[in-house]
């Protein structure tokens, strides 16, 4: 559903993709993993059109990306949970959520929420709340939500787990595992190795801008240096 091929990009006169390709099926579960800097987030920024391709193609459902705005990448069915979650602060898990909903027509939007609520259903108790009173798990959900309420058909999820505590990492998942389900496909970038190769189908592995590795993930489980090697973690992989 999703190719890039040849894909570089950057900030400025800086390149910080080179020549990636990679490709996301439909209802596909796919992680991008790599050390700090490798360029995932710039890769998933690109996907998203905030950061501008210098190269190469990308396409989602045969549709070329290139010339496309990001809002016009929401309306084709492409929605970002972005890294640091990006919520207004002063604004309620209501309102956030409604935000997302903005590429639908406004009669979609109580149907939708309703749809997010029943995925988080934390969110309901916190709904009237401040987007900066929130718990960071909260945040999450408010982030992955309001990604929701655009009805995509492929998830950008940027650093899923990143300083949430155990329990929401799990609902977090849970709630991930019905939107796959449900035939979303999801682009993820993760930290936690050991969640990112048991949930994924398959796994590219960045460094310096560029794919260093690729394969399912029960290959990658079974590559006990590969953490080792790209990510220096190899306790985390499990066998
Ligand atoms: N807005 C920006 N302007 C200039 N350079 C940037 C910008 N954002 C990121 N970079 C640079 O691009 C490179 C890739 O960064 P990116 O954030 O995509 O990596 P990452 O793999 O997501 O890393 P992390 O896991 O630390 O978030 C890094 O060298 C980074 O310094």
């Amino acid at each position: 559903m999703l190719r890039i091929e040849g894909l570089s990009c950057g900030y400025g006169a800086a390149t910080v993709l080179h020549e990636l390709s990679m490709q996301v099926e439909r209802g596909e579960v796919v992680a991008l993993i790599g050390p700090n800097g490798a360029g995932k987030t710039t890769t998933l920024q690109c996907i998203a059109g905030h950061v501008p391709a210098k190269r190469g193609k990308t396409t989602f459902a045969d549709e070329d990306l290139t010339a496309r705005a990001p809002q016009e990448r929401v309306r084709m069915g492409i929605a970002i949970s972005p890294e640091g979650r990006k919520l207004f602060g002063d604004m309620t898990v209501r309102e956030n959520l409604i935000v997302g909903g903005y590429s639908r027509p406004s009669g979609a939007t109580a149907a939708n929420l309703r749809r997010v609520l029943d995925l988080f259903p934390r969110l309901e108790e916190r709904f009237g709340s401040l987007g900066r009173t929130l718990s960071g798990g909260e945040q999450q959900m408010v982030a992955i939500g309001r990604a929701l309420m655009a009805e995509p058909r492929l998830l950008l999820i940027d650093e899923l787990s990143l300083g949430l505590m155990p329990k929401n990492v799990d609902i977090c998942y849970q709630a991930l595992r019905k939107l796959r389900g449900a035939g979303i496909a999801i682009l993820l970038v993760e930290q936690n190795l050991t969640k990112a190769l048991e949930f994924s189908d398959r796994v590219y592995v960045m460094d310096t801008g560029r794919l260093v590795w690729s394969g399912t993930s029960g290959e990658a489980r079974s590559r006990h240096d590969l953490a080792d090697l790209i990510l220096g973690h190899a306790s985390e992989i499990t066998a």
